[in-house]
């Protein structure tokens, strides 16, 4: 297909930046509150991983959450620190308060966003906007505006902002789905549309209510978004935010796309995030769940005992993960082989056969994979009656 070879082409040269908001927009999830010693270390971890850009908080918040963003500043990381403020004064003097040499300057850009809750309309947005990115450059700041509820706003609206945010010094312009009424193809359309009138750097951040975050993320990026925010585990308000692990394994994997990040260090940043937000990661969850390597399925582990290709299109050593095998229900004849050719015990083809039935007898009972410990016991019972 000529159209992804060009794409995917032009990805591979491009270097697509991930601004990790898991300390801002990941800590706007429901009842998620880190410490500072929290936030310093996830920031730590962030950097070791290769990370260069994290959204550390909303200084507005008050003197706590400063201090904590003063603490990830002076830890000196690898990483531009950002600090997320409304189009207020008071802000980005708490920012600079902060010590961070970035804002994410805030402009609610539907005409519905502005009414509700500025309760004004296009034009004082506009010079609201200009007035205060134009303070924080001032100040010494490097800015980015972030367009809130852009995927609702009208686009020659949006056109506008971007100019006004340019020309009064921002360097980015945040076209953020804040309630995710984007899918691939709007996303694609909308970033393409604003490409097409700037040269700004454009970040493209999704929201997860319908599952499209991370597909949305990539449609953008395709579109000429030169960064994405993300959050750990997707951490983030309602359904959260683009999967950090996801956007960076997808880039690299089908695009061949180098964001930078340590891809084996994924697992180690999703149980800290995880622990300090206190918030399981789902077996299953792509990238980082337990079990994404884990087969039990007897036809994909024959499959896999015979050409690992069969069944693994993602290589677990990126991740710095391996297979495993369990046995359970849906074992066949070749899992059961295998295991007991490993624990070095022999069995006949029909004896493989009666504990390939003991095993699917017990997973139904117990509810879950079979034991080294549960089918070595198996085996010794089969055997014995067995014997003549
Ligand atoms: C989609 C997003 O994620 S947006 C980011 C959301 N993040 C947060 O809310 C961070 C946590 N928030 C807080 O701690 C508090 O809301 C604070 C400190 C930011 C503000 O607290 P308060 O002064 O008590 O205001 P409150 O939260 O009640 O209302 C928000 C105010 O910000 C204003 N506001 C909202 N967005 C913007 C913006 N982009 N620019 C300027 N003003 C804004 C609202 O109009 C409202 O002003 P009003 O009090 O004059 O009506
Ligand atoms: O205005 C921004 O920077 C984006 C804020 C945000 O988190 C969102 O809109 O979802």
């Amino acid at each position: 297909m000529a159209f992804g070879v060009t794409v995917s082409g032009k990805l591979q040269t491009r270097q697509i930046v991930l601004n990790d908001t898991t300390l801002r927009d990941g800590e706007q999830a429901p009842g998620v509150a880190f410490t500072t010693a929290e936030k310093v270390s996830i920031a730590r971890v962030l950097a070791s991983a290769g990370i260069t850009e994290i959204e550390a908080g909303t200084p507005a918040m008050g003197y706590e959450e400063v201090s904590a963003i003063r603490a990830i500043v002076e830890a000196s990381l690898e990483a531009t620190i950002i600090a997320w403020c409304r189009m207020k004064r008071f802000d980005v003097d708490a920012a600079i308060e902060s010590g961070v040499s970035m804002v994410n300057v805030s402009v609610p850009s539907s005409d519905l966003q502005i009414a509700a809750k500025l309760g004004t309309g296009r034009v004082a947005a506009l010079e609201q906007l200009k007035r205060i990115v134009g303070y924080a450059r001032d100040k010494g700041l490097d800015v980015a505006v972030g367009g809130e509820d852009s995927s609702r706003a009208d686009v020659s609206f949006l056109v506008e902002l971007v100019a006004a945010a340019k020309n009064a010094g921002a360097r980015r312009f945040r076209v953020a789905d804040t309630l995710s009424v984007l899918d691939p193809d709007s996303a694609f359309a909308l970033v393409a549309a604003l490409r097409a009138t700037t040269d700004l750097e454009i970040e493209f951040h999704g929201h997860d209510d319908l599952g499209l975050a991370t597909a949305n993320t990539l449609a953008a990026i395709k579109a000429g978004a030169t960064h994405a925010s993300v959050t750990v585990i997707g951490l983030g308000e309602r359904a959260g935010n683009a999967p950090l692990e996801e956007v960076a394994v997808a880039l690299e994997q089908l695009y061949g796309c180098d964001t930078g990040v340590v891809l084996p260090e994924l697992e180690n940043v999703a149980a800290l995030v995880a622990a300090a937000a206190v918030r399981t990661i789902p077996l299953n969850k792509a990238i980082v769940g337990e079990h994404v390597f884990t087969h039990e399925s007897g036809i994909h582990i024959d499959g896999l005992l015979k050409d690992q290709r069969s069944y693994q299109a993602l290589d677990p050593q990126l991740l710095g993960r391996s297979n495993r095998f369990v046995i359970g229900k849906h074992s066949g004849i070749a899992a059961i082989t295998a295991l007991l050719s490993e624990l070095q015990l022999s069995v006949s083809a029909e004896e493989s056969r009666v504990i390939l039935a003991r095993v699917r007898k017990h997973a139904v009972e117990h509810k879950g994979g079979v034991g080294r410990e549960t089918v070595m016991t198996i085996w010794r019972e089969v055997r014995e009656r067995s014997l003549p």
